[in-house]
């Protein structure tokens, strides 16, 4: 190797071939120059060049020609003086791209200023929106401060204002996606919004947004409601129940586990995790490793992440498992919406059965006495334990079950839709598929009832009585085509 590198630095480089090759030119041509201009006049004597400089050897032509120019030593010296104060003037100039170098440029870094105080202005507002927001009522002892995950959802937004009632300060997050309606979910946060909650529209996945969040407002309690609701949408979608009931619950508690104070984490886990379970009804120590549909597995993945993050970080975490909520200002994508919809339309409406004719049944639990499990969750989570990160001691980790205690057929709903809208349903009763479904739900809540207080107060027709008025209100009468709007009214 040595050699080679010895022998390439020695070699002359092609810069100094090139310009000892336009130094001889520049010698022939001074040469023809003179060889031409001497013609037959008598030889010129020999001038000496008086500095020894590479370029006199051209000054000789232009100094024939001008012999009223004074000398050319005074001129090389005046020169050397004027290329020396033009590079010194090159120099010391601004650069072409400093902000003050032109107008245009000066005018751009001042908008640039404008916008930046703009935004810093509008970050303020925000952080001071948060703040207001998370602040209990003055007058309020004991108010909590709880940040409330999918709060423009069906539960979140009826949480959010039953704690912002009772006096508690609350901020809702939602990313308002599009996986029903999403003018609904405006809707629900416009409710909020004249409540007095601001709802910070986000991402649970987006980090950053949530340690601003959490940075603005020192939150006492998290009620996490956001997740990828619904079992059956699982086959069309997989990835999105990973996103936001696995990554999504994880960057949540991670940013809860980092935020100072740590806020005690309330969430929705679901009834599904009892899966193919067949003990009834079902208690929060019976099995949960058989779930039916990705939903329940990601909702079981849940819970054993909240182990986790309780066991490592301190991080007191309770899970509910909610029976199939129904009520006003509900999901689209439930069977009791749907039906109500396509019975006012007078679309058919596939209702299932199970092998054998077996009926398929629900423990449809009404939306009021689900907030008030929530409430009540809240209000006994112990706090968390942990600061900065570390864990400082045991924290609780709690799981109840929030349903009704009386599960009915699904045709029964059916049956009591029809009397609610005074309107018959063409029903298709078809097999159950295999996409996810349980048969048969039914909780035991012996357990909440104890330790919450927790006692649902609302039958099925009482609440479906609310949801149907509720419906007819939102969307008009006139939202059924059939029978005419004057048949349709709430009882
Ligand atoms: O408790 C839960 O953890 C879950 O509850 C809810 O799931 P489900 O109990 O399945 O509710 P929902 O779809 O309203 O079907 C109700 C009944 O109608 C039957 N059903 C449904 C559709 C249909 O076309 N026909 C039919 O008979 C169907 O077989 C079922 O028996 C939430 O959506 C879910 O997000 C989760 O929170």
């Amino acid at each position: 190797m040595k050699p080679i590198i010895s022998s390439h630095l020695d070699a002359p480089p092609p810069m100094a071939s090139s310009s000892s090759s336009s130094s001889s030119a520049a010698a022939a041509a001074s040469s023809s120059c003179s060889a031409g201009g001497g013609g037959g006049n008598p030889k010129p004597k020999p001038e000496k060049p008086p500095y020894n400089h590479p370029y006199h050897r051209l000054l000789p032509r232009w100094h024939h020609h001008h012999h009223h120019v004074p000398s050319l030593s005074k001129l090389s010296i005046w020169s050397f003086f004027a290329l020396a104060l033009f590079l010194a003037l090159f120099l010391l100039s601004p650069k072409p791209h400093a902000p003050s170098s032109s107008s245009s440029s000066s005018s751009a870094a001042r908008e640039e200023r404008r916008r930046s105080l703009r935004a810093a202005a509008a970050a303020g507002a925000w952080e001071r929106s948060v703040r207001a927001s998370a602040a209990p009522r003055r007058g309020a002892p004991g108010g909590l401060s709880v940040l409330v995950t999918g709060a423009a959802g069906f539960v979140g937004c009826h949480a959010a204002a039953a704690l912002r009632r009772r006096g508690d300060g609350v901020v809702g997050l939602d990313s308002f996606n599009d996986y029903y309606d999403p003018s609904l979910k405006r809707a629900r946060a416009a409710l909020l919004w004249r409540a007095g909650v601001f709802v910070v529209e986000g991402d649970i996945n987006d980090a950053p947004l949530l340690r601003k969040v959490f940075d603005a407002a020192p939150f006492s309690h998290v009620l996490h409601l956001a997740a990828q609701a619904g079992v059956r949408h699982a086959l069309k979608n997989p990835s999105s129940y990973v996103a936001s009931n696995v990554n999504g619950l994880v960057s949540l508690l991670e940013a809860c586990r980092s935020a100072d104070p740590q806020p005690a984490v309330v969430w929705a886990s679901s009834s599904s995790v009892y899966g193919l379970n067949t003990r009834t009804p079902f208690s929060e120590s019976d099995r949960t490793d058989r779930p039916a549909s990705l939903y329940a597995a990601t909702k079981k993945a849940g819970e054993e992440i909240a182990h986790v993050y309780n066991h490592i970080y301190g991080l007191s975490i309770t899970g509910l498992r909610f029976f199939t909520v129904y009520g006003p200002w509900g999901r689209p994508d439930m069977a009791y919406f749907s039906f109500t919809r396509d019975i006012l339309r007078g679309k058919p409406i596939t209702v299932f059965e199970g092998p054998g004719h077996a009926t398929v049944a629900r423990d449809f639990t009404y939306i009021d006495d689900i907030v008030r499990g929530c409430l009540a969750a809240v209000d006994t989570a112990g706090k968390s334990t942990g600061s900065r990160g570390k864990k400082r001691g045991p924290a609780p980790l709690r799981v109840y079950n929030l349903g009704n205690t009386a599960p009915v057929p699904v045709a029964e709903l059916v049956t009591i839709l029809e009397r609610l809208l005074k309107a018959k349903a063409i029903r298709k009763v078809v097999k159950m598929p295999r996409n996810g479904d349980v048969q048969f739900t039914h909780a035991n809540i012996s357990l909440a009832e104890r330790e919450l207080g927790y006692r649902p107060t609302t039958n099925l027709h009482t609440g479906l009585k609310k949801f149907v008025r509720w419906y007819l209100d939102y969307y008009g009468k006139k939202s059924g085509r059939h029978g005419g709007a004057g048949s349709i009214s709430a009882s």
